[in-house]
């Protein structure tokens, strides 16, 4: 591999990426800061939640996709807001009319709104559903290997666990089962929400992820495009340090000069 990676890129569904960051849409100032952090950031797949923004179901109010445009990115409807199968069922489908047969969705239902953690049996049933119904369901989890493996065994083309509740910025909270639904996934595993900062990201890409899926950290930034550029430059760092393969840790020193042949 060479150092700039050009040959490491991601493949979800069929279709490669350059960028291994994947980014949302809501809590931004304005549609002008969204575009400009949205580039700043590289990603070229953008998430964007249905019920809460318009693609096209309201005429009346700017559309974003006027500032994301579908030939520049991949637009990847999400669920937010759903806490039952049947309504997150149905916005996929009204995505999908809406954005002329695209299938490739990110399938969330939710728990409750105090923690907006995934009802696990509602998402299984709604994965199920959509994966008949022939869309390509990239899947909004929790950080447990059963359920991403269930998940994978249903057709999910993405499984994406989350690092901590949505919006919260406390980071990875359970490293160790990220790295078990990464070892055993023959699909992308991209960490979904609660990345809170820079090295957030990095420590996720060094788990092995194949991305990161992020709103919050860039968007409640002080500075969401300057962020953004962070978040590029931590994916790519993760991701070149996880493929550079770690040193062991140790518990004990060793010496960085060689104590053999010493002059005196
Ligand atoms: C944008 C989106 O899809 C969110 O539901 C996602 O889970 C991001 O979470 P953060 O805002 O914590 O990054």
């Amino acid at each position: 591999m060479s150092s700039s990676s050009s040959t490491d890129s991601l493949v979800i569904a069929g279709r490669t990426y350059r960028s291994r960051l994947l980014v949302g849409t809501g809590k931004y100032k304005d549609m002008d800061e969204t575009a400009r952090a949205i580039d700043a950031s590289g990603a070229e797949i953008v998430t964007i939640a249905v019920r809460r923004t318009n693609i096209g179901q309201n005429n009346d109010e700017p559309n974003i996709l006027d500032v994301l445009p579908p030939e520049r990115y991949t637009i990847l409807p999400n669920t937010a807001g759903c806490y039952d199968v049947d309504t997150a069922v149905r916005t996929c489908r009204l995505a999908r009319e809406l954005l002329d047969g695209h299938n490739l969705v990110k399938l969330e239902v939710l728990g409750d709104e105090k923690t907006l953690f995934p009802d696990v049996m509602a998402t299984l049933k709604a994965a199920e559903i959509l994966v008949k119904d022939d869309f390509q369901v990239m899947v909004y989890t929790n950080d447990d290997p059963i359920v991403a493996r269930e998940l994978e065994a249903l057709g999910c083309v993405a499984v994406m666990p989350l690092a901590a509740p949505i919006g919260s910025g406390l980071g990875i909270r359970n490293p160790l089962n990220i790295r078990t639904i990464v070892e055993n996934a023959k699909v992308p595993i991209l960490v979904d929400a609660g990345v809170g900062t820079a090295s957030d990201a990095a420590v996720a890409m060094e788990l092995g992820c194949d991305g990161v899926l992020m709103n919050t950290a860039i968007a409640a930034a002080k500075n969401p495009v300057l962020m953004a550029s962070a978040m590029r430059k931590a994916i790519e760092a993760g991701r070149e340090a996880f493929l550079a393969g770690r040193m062991p840790a140790k518990r004990f020193a060793s010496a960085s000069s060689p104590i053999e042949g010493l002059f005196f």
